[in-house]
């Protein structure tokens, strides 16, 4: 059975509203649902009970984001069942050796978390549970268990833009259309090849959750990062794609387990998670690609810290050139159209505010895509400059600002490998010692 659930509606019911808006009554008292277990949640998300849920979280993708919403959930007065996938035996003994623990670090001080199953994946494709590996080391060898292919409710998917689209293909068989997918990453796109890729029968895809996070974290180790910067995580659930964002308080029907990880997120406090209206998280979306298109292949394209691009003429004019493109495309896309104050919102002078904002606030950080280029790893540049290009062709608006920056990321990434390819190859393995003197 399903029900309609409408953020905007449950907003002015009060319903979401003690999540978010009001945590706590005057005087400091805790709201009771703001503590409220996640049984509670989900009896109230789905009180039919012919077909219960279970209300275990799966998350997939455990870098900084993977570990801070799985540590997250694991300091709720009543955690839900949290499962991480690990997708490589490397990872698995690393969190092994680490006695299942998940470390978040906040002004020096470490917050560590245990309780977590894990599932690891084998070279078809097959997932097992693991035995708990809270304090002690596991000498269990998981090939020994059947499979565990069962359908999973939740996901919550961290993983990078160009990885997302392989790593649900990966676990698409345990995703049914009664599942909900949460996407944690930046920059735009991923959704739609999701759906022509992975999921291309409409009546049998799973609901999706898009975000928008803003925290900032950075990483000590594996399964222990730092909390470097409060931010939020703005959450909408993706409507029927036939019925234009916004559309007000459009009659979406939201499946049960949508509901649910909704729920339990925004009134998961480290989160600082609010359920938006779908049109509201797209412009939140199109605000961070903006910034995103600016610092991230200036920096990686100069090798400086986010505040380095801002004390620099020619900096800033790239900045400028490159905003009076993104501007044109965004107030022309079609999924925008009749909501007021596009134009004010996107022009390229409010654009250049944020960017300059954000570089201000974050100057002493490298950006992901600076780091990705020095760690030699893809980088998620056709999410970002890309799509606007892309998007662009299709409105008939000429980026080759962006076009050209794009290129540019790509280049610097393939001078990088073929100097790496033209190295001569050590075998340190095969080299006979002799014991004598060097010459
Ligand atoms: C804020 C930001 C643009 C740069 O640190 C960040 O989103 C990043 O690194 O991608």
């Amino acid at each position: 059975m399903q029900s309609t659930f409408r953020p905007r509606a449950l907003w002015r019911t009060g319903i979401l509203g003690t999540c978010f808006r009001s945590r706590f009554h005057v005087y400091g008292v805790p709201n009771t649902r703001f503590i409220s277990t996640w049984k509670e949640e989900l009896q109230e998300v789905n009180p039919d009970t012919k077909a219960p849920l279970s209300g275990r979280v799966h998350i997939l993708g455990m870098g900084n984001l993977g570990c801070f919403f799985a540590h997250s959930l694991a300091t709720r007065r009543s955690p839900p069942p949290i499962t991480i996938c690990l997708h490589n035996d490397y990872l698995y003994q690393a969190f092994v050796r680490k006695r299942g623990q998940i470390s978040v670090s906040t002004h020096g001080l470490d917050d560590v978390r245990t309780g977590f199953d894990v599932e690891t994946v084998d070279e078809e494709g097959r997932w097992y549970t693991m035995p708990p590996v809270d304090n002690r080391p596991s000498p269990f060898n998981s090939m020994s268990q059947p499979p565990d292919n069962g359908p999973i409710e939740c996901l919550i998917i961290c993983t990078k833009a160009h990885h997302t689209e392989l790593a649900i293909k990966d676990i698409s068989h345990r995703l049914t259309k009664d599942s909900t997918i949460c996407l944690v990453h930046n920059g735009m796109g991923v959704l739609e090849s999701i759906n022509q890729n992975v999921f291309p029968d409409p009546n049998n895809r799973p609901h999706y959750i898009q975000t928008v996070f803003s925290h900032g974290l950075g990483r000590n180790d594996s399964f222990k990062i730092s909390h470097l910067g409060v931010g939020t995580t703005i959450l909408s659930p993706v409507g029927d794609p036939s019925v234009p964002p916004t559309t007000p308080e459009a009659d979406h029907t939201w499946a049960p387990s949508t509901k649910y990880l909704l729920r339990l997120l925004t009134l998961t406090p480290p989160l600082v998670a609010v359920a938006e209206t779908p049109a509201g998280l797209l412009q939140y979306q199109l605000e961070k690609l903006a910034v995103n298109c600016v610092i991230n292949p200036l920096t990686a394209l100069s090798d400086c810290t986010n505040g380095e691009i801002l004390y620099s003429f020619s900096f800033t004019r790239v900045m400028r050139l490159l905003l009076f493109e993104i501007s044109a495309v965004i107030c022309a896309l079609p999924e925008l159209q009749g909501i007021p104050g596009i134009e004010d919102r996107f022009s390229p002078e409010r654009l250049r505010r944020l960017v300059v904002n954000i570089a201000s606030n974050t100057a002493k950080n490298h950006s992901s895509m600076q780091q990705d280029i020095n760690q030699r790893r893809l980088t998620e540049i056709e999410y970002f400059n890309g799509w606007v290009v892309r998007r662009g062709e299709e409105l008939g608006i000429k980026c080759a600002l962006n076009y050209m920056i794009k290129h540019l990321v790509a280049a610097k990434a393939a001078t990088h490998r073929s100097r790496e390819a033209g190295a001569i190859p050590l075998d340190l393995d095969n080299v006979i010692s002799t014991n004598e003197p060097p010459i």
